[in-house]
């Protein structure tokens, strides 16, 4: 079989993006790690499926699946690329589309200078929801490693992240850190590890260690994340820009009880087709 798809990335973070409106594609997990793989494949963090609507309110059904092909709930970065790829491909031609995740429903808009704000809905707290084992919502969360004590932040943005504050993020332990945490037993979906330096109340630097992934360039959902710990425990103003290795994203909430924006680049890298 051969599917039509395109390369696209948001700051670095790479997806395989398929049509599944046009085109009637189901990859197993292991044909997805296959087309994930550097080497082997095409290369990419995730693979996104445009998919039709499952109910008239909504544009368009939005499936993620890691490099490691299991399928998961959000990305924010591949939300972005969204908005650009069916906007590009002449799937609509709305500024403002409705989609639905596992995670979620969102929103995202296309801005006149090409940016894609999204609304990315309500961050959730409540360890029952992110999924994390804790006998009551705490700002801050202590786990007793063998070799070490950490401290870290927890919330949902349709998908699990911890978040953990560092004093310099480019020495940050995210390679041993972040596969201990990711894989840790009080994260029974697992999680992605989220290091923040807070530079200023509007400005953060942080790395990603991805559930699924590892350590990718960017994480649009791990800059939501990161933004509302920081804005809950004080640290940080409603706007933030926060400064990932693969460039930067804006990032505003409004407190409890309202959904957090996120806006960035979406860019398109070619058009291929590959056989599985
Ligand atoms: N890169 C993404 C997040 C992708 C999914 C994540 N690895 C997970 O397993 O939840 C983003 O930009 O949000």
């Amino acid at each position: 079989m051969l599917i039509n798809f395109s390369k696209m990335h948001g700051l670095g973070n790479d997806f395989m993006v398929v049509d599944n409106v046009t085109q009637n594609v189901f990859l197993s997990r292991d044909q997805i790690k296959r087309l994930a793989d550097r080497n082997f494949g095409v290369g990419f963090d995730q693979l996104l499926f445009v998919e039709p609507p499952y109910s008239p309110e909504i544009d368009f059904h939005y499936r993620i699946f890691n490099a490691d092909g299991n399928e998961v709930e959000q990305c924010g970065n591949g939300a972005r690329c969204f908005a650009r790829f069916v906007r590009m491909k002449g799937l609509t031609n709305k500024h403002k589309v409705s989609v639905s995740t596992k995670g979620g429903n969102i929103t995202l808009f296309t801005e006149k200078d090409g940016q894609v704000t999204v609304n990315m809905g309500h961050p959730q707290f409540d360890p029952q929801h992110i999924p994390m084992k804790a006998g009551k919502r705490e700002n801050t969360y202590i786990f007793r490693l063998p070799e070490q004590t950490v401290f870290l932040s927890s919330v949902s943005m349709g998908n699990p992240h911890a978040v953990l504050i560092v004093d310099d993020v480019e020495n940050a332990p995210v390679h041993e850190l972040g596969p201990t945490l990711e894989l840790h037993e009080r994260f029974p979906a697992r999680a992605n590890v989220g290091f923040m330096q807070v530079i200023n109340a509007e400005h953060i630097r942080l790395r990603v260690w991805e559930r699924g992934a590892g350590e990718t360039l960017a994480c649009g959902t791990g800059a939501c994340a990161a933004a509302v710990v920081g804005m809950l425990q004080g640290k940080l103003e409603s706007t933030v820009r926060v400064d990932l290795p693969g460039g930067s994203l804006q990032i505003r909430w409004q407190g409890e009880g309202h959904p957090v924006k996120m806006t960035g680049p979406a860019e398109h890298v070619y058009d291929g087709q590959v056989a599985v």
